[in-house]
């Protein structure tokens, strides 16, 4: 009946759970080999049928019935019974009577009851009662009516089925009680990393509650020294501001003193003119009558001599007799004679006072008799005062006396100035100079007075006296130049103390950034790219300013507007800068983190140039850079971890996520599209821990740089660019990135899960700007759309609203992880620095300044080895797959 024909097929459900191999083998004979149940379905073939179950032998049967434990024994006597009586076994056969007909199926009946109760009870049959059994099988041949063999088989039909539900039921247990087992321990091993995290994380709180308390107090003493420096530079520019007054208050003076020479040069220069003019005319005259006094005696002289000739004429010895007619004669000569001496004298007068004035010009002036004399005197009274002592006391008495009289006027003096500089003059005032001049002399007498004195109690010899002018004007000139060199130093000092705030004020932002990091925060770094061709064909003026590492300004129509980051990098900032700065998220990804960077602005600002490069990758962005730098710390720890790098390629291209990666030639013809095939739909689903991930889309496998890059190159010539406006190779969709790491650490086992996802976003867009039409204005609408639901999603975080509209767009599906999720991310903004798109400069710089402000909860991916090894187990048991006790 159960025979083992030939060919049949016998198959086996092993299944095992934590090592112990549980399960039933079991023979079931292919459909057409069934000869039993053939000849009984052909009753009316009874010949067939009698022949067909005489030929099959006990052994056979006994040998199948050794698989259904509990019933092998019964069966076995019963068996040997109807063999020791072949009579009933044959008249059963011919007469079939009701009686024994019910007999039989009753004893049969409670044969099966007994076999169905077997397998309730879940007898599990023992492989090494196998050689017990093998040695009691005996070849017994067993003959059963058809109609029992028919109920047999209906039995046997349900008991199979029973069994093979209890089976299902069973493995079905089993299944249930495994994953109990694995949920419990997994659950133990959670609540054991947990706890070990949750200390960690403690200790880690601790720290940071230390360094926070650390950094604030270092907070406050930069705040302090700030403080302190901002009142010293106050006080400088305050004293700078005093300074600068003077100095001009004293230049003005200068120049009036300078004026005030000047006329009186000019006026002494014209009155020396007019006097040379006058006295030159006069001596002009003076030689005229000179001359005329000269003929006058020599006419004289002339009849005098005539008149001698005539001696001898008694006329003559009259006038020799006669005195008072000869002096009568010699009057207009005599009258000649004064008016020459009188003309001689007016001249010498000329003359002296010409001499004076140019002396006074500059000419050397021979010194007084006094300034001979005084030195003299001094040595002469110095000499006394040193032998006679009440001349010493005298010299005393008087050297204090005058210092008080000095200050005295000194006093009056500053006194006068001052009430004059505070009234508003009037014309009386500023008419009389008397005052004034009279208390300067007494000054000046005073100071005069008290060198001479001193000079008699030391007994120096006197310097020579300076022109008081002269010597106002050197002074005024000393002074200037001395001011000069203050200003300078104040200068310098101002210098240095910009400088000294600008590094603490730099510090300070590092530091704040640092804590801001720490606290989860998304870096935001800024970029300011060069003014390109268009925007200097609208005149190309610049509206932004790198201020420092941190800050950024933009000149506005309303002011300047300051915006703080994490770094902002200048026009002249290269890709190598930029990308040291982002080097460490790379680390990260590798030690299991989900980082993200993503780069935003409008379009044009530099996004692909940051992300992507240039197009001949002369200056490569920060994907290839990461593509080497990733590959770079995975071979340096090759000792260490095993890791495994695949990344996915998608572009998000008016509103439809697209796979890059599809239809490339991979590591396997499941990535090669059959050709028509429909593309692959690809969604955006999360994972238990929040990671996003793209379900359909195709994974490739990456075992360098090169070869990773090359898989980019090949998606990104499949990406959808075009020409605008704005830009001649503008990005009409998001490209999105991600690259998964999975790290294994050969030291304890444990396999971290990290994921590094680049996003190159589309720019916002005005389509009067870029003069969009058609499709390519869908394509603007679109991205606008996208980046309009990206804006709602960044302002709902930033206000920490209590819904974030994240299911509004399937970009912010993708980003959800990156903004408010478990992602370490970084934001670049790229901004233009021209005034032409200031407008979307500050927006961008708004947004940006927003994404700051949000918090993310970076997690580190990270399973212990034992967690590992059961994943994968389950994931085999749902594929089917046999599990081997030594995996588990
Ligand atoms: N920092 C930079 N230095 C030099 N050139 C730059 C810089 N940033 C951008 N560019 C140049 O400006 C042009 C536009 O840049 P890019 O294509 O990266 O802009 P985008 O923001 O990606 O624009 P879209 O959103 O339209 O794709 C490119 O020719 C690029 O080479």
């Amino acid at each position: 009946m159960y025979g083992n024909s030939p060919g049949q097929e016998s198959g086996s459900l092993a299944l095992t759970f934590l090592g112990k191999k549980v399960g039933r083998h079991h023979a079931v004979a292919p459909a057409g080999q069934q000869r039993a149940w053939e000849t009984t379905n052909r009753s009316s073939d009874v010949e067939e049928s009698t022949v067909s179950s005489r030929v099959v032998h006990a052994p056979v049967a006994a040998a199948i019935l050794e698989d259904l434990p509990g019933s092998v024994p019964d069966l076995r006597e019963d068996s040997r019974r109807l063999a020791a009586c072949p009579v009933y076994s044959t008249h059963i056969h011919q007469n079939p009577d009701n009686t024994a007909a019910a007999q039989h199926k009753a004893s049969w009946m409670q044969r099966w009851t007994s076999f169905r109760s077997w397998i309730s009870a879940g007898h599990r049959k023992q492989e090494d009662d196998q050689g017990v059994e093998e040695e009691d099988s005996e070849d017994v041949r067993i003959y059963i009516p058809y109609e029992s063999a028919e109920l047999c088989i209906t039995q046997i039909a349900e008991d199979m089925e029973a069994m093979k539900n209890r089976h299902f039921e069973m493995v079905k247990e089993l299944e249930v009680n495994f994953q109990i087992a694995a949920r419990e321990t997994q659950e133990r091993e959670v609540l054991k990393v947990r706890a070990h995290y949750q200390n960690k994380m403690t200790a880690l709180k601790t720290m940071l509650a230390l360094y926070q308390g650390k950094v604030e107090q270092k907070d406050k003493e930069w705040h302090q020294k700030v403080q302190a420096l901002t009142a010293l530079r106050e006080q400088l520019l305050e004293e700078q501001g005093v300074e600068r007054r003077r100095c001009k208050e004293e230049a003005q003076q200068w120049h009036r003193e300078k004026s005030k020479m000047l006329e009186l040069f000019s006026s002494r220069l014209d009155l020396l003119n007019s006097h040379q003019a006058s006295t030159l005319q006069e001596l002009q005259m003076a030689r005229q009558e000179v001359g005329k006094v000269q003929e006058m005696l020599m006419a004289a002289r002339e009849q005098r001599q005539e008149a001698a000739e005539e001696g001898d004429s008694p006329e003559n010895n009259e006038e020799s007799e006669n005195p008072a007619a000869c002096s009568e004669q010699e009057l207009p000569l005599e009258g000649a004679n004064a008016r020459l001496e009188e003309l001689k004298e007016s001249l010498y007068q000329r003359e002296r006072e010409i001499t004076e004035l140019l002396g006074e010009e500059g000419s050397p002036i021979p010194p007084p008799p006094c300034a001979t004399l005084l030195p003299v005197l001094i040595q002469k009274a110095h000499v006394i005062c040193l032998t006679v002592p009440e001349a010493r006391t005298h010299l005393q008495q008087m050297i204090e006396e005058n210092q008080a009289s000095l200050l005295q006027a000194r006093d009056k003096l500053e006194q006068f100035k001052k009430t004059r500089e505070d009234q508003i003059p009037t014309e009386e005032e500023t008419a009389d100079p008397t005052e004034l001049s009279a208390l300067e002399e007494a000054v000046v007498e005073g100071e005069v007075i008290q060198m001479a004195l001193n000079y008699i109690r030391t007994g120096g010899i006197p310097v020579k006296r300076v022109e008081p002018e002269a010597e106002g004007v050197k002074t005024v000139g000393q002074q200037l130049l001395g001011l000069q060199d203050q200003l300078k130093q104040v200068k310098e000092e101002n210098k240095r103390v910009i400088e000294n705030y600008t590094t603490e004020r730099t510090l300070r932002k590092k530091f704040y950034n640092m804590v801001e990091d720490m606290k989860g925060k998304i870096r935001v770094f800024c970029r300011i790219r060069p003014v390109n061709r268009a925007e200097a064909a609208q005149g190309g003026v610049v509206v932004v300013e790198k201020l420092d590492d941190y800050s950024v300004a933009v000149e506005t129509p309303r002011g300047l507007r300051e915006f703080q980051f994490d770094r902002v990098f200048s026009t002249e900032s290269s890709q190598e800068e930029l990308f040291q700065d982002t080097h460490r998220m790379i680390q990260s990804a590798i030690d299991g983190f989900n980082v993200c960077i993503f780069a935003y602005g409008q379009t044009g600002s530099g996004k692909t140039f940051t992300m992507v490069g240039d197009k001949e990758y002369r200056s490569p962005g920060i994907m290839p850079r990461a593509f080497t730098a990733m590959f770079d710390i995975i071979k340096d720890n090759s000792t260490r971890f095993d890791c495994k790098v695949s990344a996915y390629m998608l572009e998000l291209y008016n509103d439809q996520l697209q796979d890059l990666l599809v239809g490339q030639a991979g590591d396997g013809p499941a990535t090669q599209a059959p050709p028509h095939a429909p593309p692959r739909r690809v969604e955006i689903k999360r994972n238990r821990k929040g990671v996003v991930f793209a379900q359909g889309a195709e994974t490739k496998q990456a075992t360098s740089a090169p070869e990773l890059l090359a898989l980019f190159q090949q998606a990104c010539a499949n990406r959808h660019i075009s020409s605008t406006k704005m830009n001649s190779e503008s990005s009409r969709s998001h490209l999105i990135m991600g690259i998964m790491v999975e790290s294994r650490n050969l030291t304890n086992g444990s396999l971290s899960c990290g994921k590094l996802s680049l996003v190159d976003l589309a720019g916002s867009e005005r389509a009067a700007k870029t003069g969009a039409k058609d499709h390519q204005l869908k394509e603007a609408n679109s991205i606008n759309k996208s980046l309009s639901a990206l804006g709602d999603v960044i302002s709902a975080l930033s206000s920490e609203l209590p819904h974030v509209p994240y299911r509004n767009s399937k970009l912010t599906q993708v980003m959800q992880d990156s903004l408010g999720g478990n992602a370490k991310t970084l934001m670049i903004v790229n901004i233009s620095p021209s005034q032409y798109n200031m407008d979307e400069t500050l927006t961008s710089l708004i947004y940006a300044t927003r994404v700051k402000a949000i918090t993310n909860h970076a997690q580190r991916n990270l399973e212990s080895k034992e967690i590992a090894a059961l994943k994968e187990v389950i994931l085999k048991l749902k594929s089917g797959q046999t599990v081997e006790e030594e995996e588990v």
